[in-house]
């Protein structure tokens, strides 16, 4: 930890990595892996403990006031969420022109891609996958988050049978019975109450966004398709949509029971994990030592064995109960604190 940190500053070969974005604090930066209106991800390394991560780069020049305020957001929602089947956040590093969020990389691509190039999964898969976004969807609701925008593109493989809920651009924190006005999202996913109200509640637009999801996973295409927007907002106000006869019985009672207009109509989360189709699935839990910043404990406060793991490591590492100790004072971001991130998050996987 001393060496990297000092090589950070001394050394001509870091910094020419750092000058021509090859490397950003106490990450190597590789391959560009995907790339959003704002933003361009790379694949990154952590030097110290060599775990993967997905690093996205935004330019401050480019950002408008309003893209700030939702960047705000993205990194202090995913903050708070602890989940197996959500991506994880470590570290945000801050330069002049550049900002770099710093999570957990998801290495098997999108749902959506898996979907539309092998098409359409087995009703067995589909359920496994479901449940895992259903238990992340859960997560978030019981903390107040709401996504605004689930959608397959958002759903990321961290291996054959793993899932991971991403890209936390649109969302907010919102109590149930408090009333948003922003559109958000996808317009194929878009719920019926945001063409048609001036306000909606979010939990129900999420729930909505599920439903079209598990019809895109079990069919294949999306249930609404036109060819503009008024016409697909005609489709959704309709609930206009074919399942297939190959969708079983009890799968589709599911959809058309989450795809409902009325937004109280539609099943909640735990109706939907009670469910004939969802029978016998197992969704994963919260992890059970939530971190941030705030919320990391000092060594007097009797961390929990995990937190204990996680100091053992970063000993081995060269970062000192001192090290810890000051960074959790400065309450700011540091490279030990994404490194205790990574390394406590490291550990709860291999539990
Ligand atoms: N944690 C991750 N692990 C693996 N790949 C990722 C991860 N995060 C993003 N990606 C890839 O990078 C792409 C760009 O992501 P990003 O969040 O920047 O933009 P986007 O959501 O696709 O677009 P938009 O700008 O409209 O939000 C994603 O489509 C995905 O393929």
């Amino acid at each position: 930890y001393e060496r990297l940190s000092y090589e950070s500053l001394h050394n001509q070969q870091c910094m020419k990595d750092i000058v021509l974005g090859r490397r950003i604090g106490f990450y190597r930066l590789k391959e560009q892996i995907g790339s959003g209106n704002f933003s361009q991800v790379r694949l990154g390394t952590h030097l110290l403990t060599h775990n993967k991560v997905a690093v996205k780069i935004l330019d401050k020049i480019r950002m408008e006031h309003k893209v700030r305020r939702l960047l705000s957001r993205e990194i202090s929602t995913m903050e708070s969420l602890h989940h197996p089947n959500i991506i994880r956040f470590y570290e945000m590093i801050e330069t002049l022109s550049k900002i770099f969020i710093i999570m957990e990389y998801a290495s098997e691509g999108e749902l959506y891609t898996r979907v539309s190039s092998d098409g359409k999964l087995p009703e067995d898969e589909a359920k496994m996958i479901f449940a895992q976004i259903i238990s992340a969807v859960q997560h978030m609701h019981n903390k107040s988050i709401i996504h605004r925008d689930l959608k397959a593109e958002n759903v990321f493989f961290a291996n054959r049978v793993t899932v991971k809920v991403g890209d936390f651009g649109f969302s907010n924190y919102c109590e149930p019975k408090q009333l948003l006005s922003t559109f958000c999202g996808s317009p194929p996913y878009a719920a019926p109450e945001l063409f048609n109200e001036s306000s909606y509640y979010g939990m129900y637009v999420d729930i909505w966004a599920l439903g079209v999801l598990l019809y895109f996973v079990v069919v294949g295409h999306l249930p609404f398709r036109a060819d503009t927007i008024g016409i697909l907002k005609k489709c959704i106000n309709d609930c206009d949509m074919e399942i297939p006869e190959h969708v079983s019985g009890a799968c589709q009672f599911l959809i058309r029971s989450i795809l409902r207009l009325e937004p109280t109509d539609r099943l909640t989360l735990d109706e939907i994990t009670r469910t004939e189709w969802m029978n016998g699935c197992h969704y994963p839990k919260a992890l059970s030592s939530p971190s941030n910043l705030e919320t990391i404990p000092k060594l007097e406060e009797h961390p929990s064995e995990e937190h204990l793991e996680t100091r053992r490591r970063l000993y081995e590492l060269g970062i000192s109960e001192e090290h810890i100790t000051y960074a959790l004072n400065k309450q700011c971001r540091s490279s030990v604190a994404g490194t205790y991130q990574i390394v406590l998050h490291q550990i709860q996987k291999d539990k």
